[in-house]
């Protein structure tokens, strides 16, 4: 559903993402994983169509970054950490304006409008304004708005950030509950506690290289049952 091959960004003469190749399959949770700087964003922002890379290339649900961006785009969705919403509207009226970007509208958006709030679990959100909302609501509109088009795709980048216990929580629970739709996530994080939890598979990113992949139980393995040991293990390796 997803697959790079040689991915590879430059940013002047540093390196960010260095020949990067790795699939995830429908229906899987991938960890992105690595410290901050590892090149995870410029990953994923590559593969949303927000920047080209300079050598290599992906494909999202079998489009060409390169040369089907648009198809790519109605293939995926992305959520980072800290997005930013419209402050003065309510969480209905942000949803309705994204929805129009889709061509999404009338009884279709009604639908998918009771889709995501139950999915979400975002009753009290969707009629408060986006400046009353705690950062939790806010984290789920930002999430409602990236999947109104029930993308295949969907990126996470560091998207438990800033958020609380209950937040974080429901945050987890959506991307297993997405995924046991049959939907593909790649699941960017430093925090390996949160990958242990809902990650099938985890790539360890470090200077913009993979240096590790596998199923997150054979992972802990390595680490003698902690995806934290195996991570530092394995970078160490390459690092040394
Ligand atoms: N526009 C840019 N110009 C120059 N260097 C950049 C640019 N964007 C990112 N970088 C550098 O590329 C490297 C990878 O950054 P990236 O944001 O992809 O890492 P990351 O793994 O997502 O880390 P973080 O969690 O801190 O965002 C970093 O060293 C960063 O400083």
């Amino acid at each position: 559903m997803v697959k790079t091959e040689g991915l590879t960004k430059d940013y002047k003469r540093f390196r960010a993402v260095d020949h990067l190749s790795f699939e995830v399959r429908p229906g899987e949770v991938y960890g992105l994983l690595g410290p901050n700087g590892a090149g995870k964003t410029t990953t994923l922002r590559m593969l949303a169509t927000l920047l080209v890379p300079t050598g290599g290339t992906a494909t999202v649900a079998g489009f060409d970054i390169r040369s089907q961006p648009l198809e790519v785009r109605r293939n995926l969705g992305i959520v980072n950490g800290g997005m930013q919403v419209y402050e003065r509207l309510t969480g209905r009226e942000v949803l309705e304006f994204f929805a129009g970007f889709y061509g999404i509208g009338g009884k279709v958006f009604e639908e998918r409008l009771d889709w995501v709030v139950d999915l979400l679990h975002m009753e009290d959100a969707i009629g408060k304004l986006v400046k009353e909302m705690s950062t939790g609501m806010r984290q789920k509109t930002v999430i409602a708005r990236a999947i109104l088009h029930q993308p295949p795709v969907l990126l996470l980048d560091e998207a438990t950030a800033g958020l609380d216990v209950f937040a974080r929580r429901a945050l987890l629970d959506f991307v297993k509950q997405y995924r046991d739709l049959g939907k593909t996530l790649i699941y960017s994080t430093h925090v390996m506690s949160e990958a242990e939890e809902v990650c099938d598979r985890v790539g360890f990113l470090y200077g913009g290289k993979l240096v590790y992949e596998g199923t997150t139980a054979e992972a802990r393995m390595i680490g003698a049952g902690s995806l934290e040991r195996a991570f530092v293990h394995k970078v160490q390796g390459v690092a040394a």
